[in-house]
């Protein structure tokens, strides 16, 4: 289906270049005091997904960007009224759920907006006639929610599940995967070094990193996959129902059970990994594992029908920004932090973060090539 606009990656280039850009080129402005880079990231991971949903255009994302930041921050905390789900007073008094409904009325307002906007720019576009206009994802859905492809329809509010799941499922993931690889890059200096005298030289001709050479990285895409490894966003996959009554390890699972795989633990299970705790990139040099669900060991996108669907997506936004930022910058601790005393602790969240932000001096090695 078209709709699969997500795999075909490579109509997102320009925009990830042109967002990613703008990000080197703020950090370049920030001169002297340490940089919250993990603020950054999430603001620069956050506007790709929003480009590439609505285009470039869209006088409504900002807000749109601002009510999900602060919803998935409100779902991700501890509410005592889901513990007790039958007490339906309890989620009142808790305030969560209002808050959650209040978030909801507000999203479904601004993707209403976004949505008429695009109607009316492609009624006007057709009126006159304009000829070839780049589609974003909401054009691609919105070809199925008029009901002329006899095969497959959307209704309005599926058009608006399916960019809101974009939004949860493709923004957080991506910029802690990012935030932990650089964590642990900081922390050990000789990996930093390595990954990044690979990209300088990957680009030194071209003098500036663009996608197009994106595979010769062989080193910092085996930094992205120890970092899914020890880190994966997503530690428990979706919960299953067990289609068959059976036996694992001498326990009974009945028919219908909820089972959740716990794709973090089986990442650092010592009978499939060596010295699993340590990051080691190199594990995966001429390693055969990749993402694609095959290796029972190693799911950081899960596996089977509902494995990820925005795996080729959020690995290019990942790889490209750690190939910008290690080639354009140095990176140093804020004075009187060492590496070692990095604090690695995990958050939970609607994706597992660092719990502090990663606060970060730069110094610049290669300036952006402004054209
Ligand atoms: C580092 C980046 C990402 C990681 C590690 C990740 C990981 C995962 C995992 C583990 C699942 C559950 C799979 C299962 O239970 O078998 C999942 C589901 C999903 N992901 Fe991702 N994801 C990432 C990025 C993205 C992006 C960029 C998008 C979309 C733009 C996306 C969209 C989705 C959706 C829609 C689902 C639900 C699929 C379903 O219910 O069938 N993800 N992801």
């Amino acid at each position: 289906m078209e709709l699969l606009s997500l795999k075909r990656v490579n109509s997102f280039q320009p925009i990830r270049e042109v967002v990613l850009s703008d990000l080197v080129k703020w950090i370049s402005s920030q001169n002297g005091s340490p940089i919250n880079l993990s603020e950054a990231l999430i603001s620069s991971i956050y506007t790709i997904v929003s480009r590439s949903a609505f285009g470039d255009k869209c006088k409504d994302q900002e807000e749109f960007i601002s009510v999900i930041k602060e919803s998935i921050k409100v779902a991700a905390g501890f509410d005592l009224g889901e513990l007790f789900p039958s007490a339906k007073w309890l989620q009142h008094v808790t305030g969560l759920r209002p808050k959650l409904e209040r978030f909801h009325r507000q999203t479904d307002q601004i993707l209403e907006n976004i949505i008429n906007e695009h109607k009316e720019a492609k009624y006007t576009k057709d009126k006159d006639d304009q000829g070839e206009v780049e589609e974003d994802l909401v054009d691609v859905l919105l070809k199925y929610e008029d009901g002329s492809n006899k095969d497959f329809s959307l209704t309005r509010n599926n058009v608006k599940a399916i960019i809101q799941d974009m939004f949860g499922a493709g923004g957080d993931t991506s910029s802690s995967t990012i935030d932990w690889a650089m964590a642990e890059m900081i922390r050990d200096p000789r990996i930093m070094k390595k990954a990044q005298a690979e990209v300088r030289e990957v680009f030194k001709t071209k003098g500036r990193v663009d996608e197009n050479c994106m595979n010769e990285l062989n080193y910092l895409k085996s930094v992205v996959k120890e970092t899914l490894r020890l880190h994966p966003p997503v530690p428990l996959l979706l919960p299953r129902e067990c289609g068959q009554a059976c036996e694992i390890n001498g326990y009974h699972i009945p028919i219908k059970s909820k089972v959740i795989v716990n794709a973090w633990a089986i990442a650092r299970d010592p009978n499939y990994w060596t010295e699993p705790e340590r990051f080691y990139p190199e594990r995966f040099i001429g390693s055969t594992i990749d993402y694609k669900g095959s290796n029972f060991e190693y799911i950081p996108f899960g596996a089977g029908r509902r494995i990820c669907p925005g795996s080729t997506f959020g690995l290019r936004n990942i790889d490209l920004t750690l190939a910008m930022l290690l080639y354009h910058f140095d990176w140093k601790l804020p004075i009187g932090t060492k590496s070692e005393e990095l604090d690695m602790t995990e958050q939970f969240g609607i994706s597992v973060r660092r719990k502090d932000d990663l606060l970060l001096l730069r110094f610049v090695y290669h300036p952006l090539n402004v054209k």
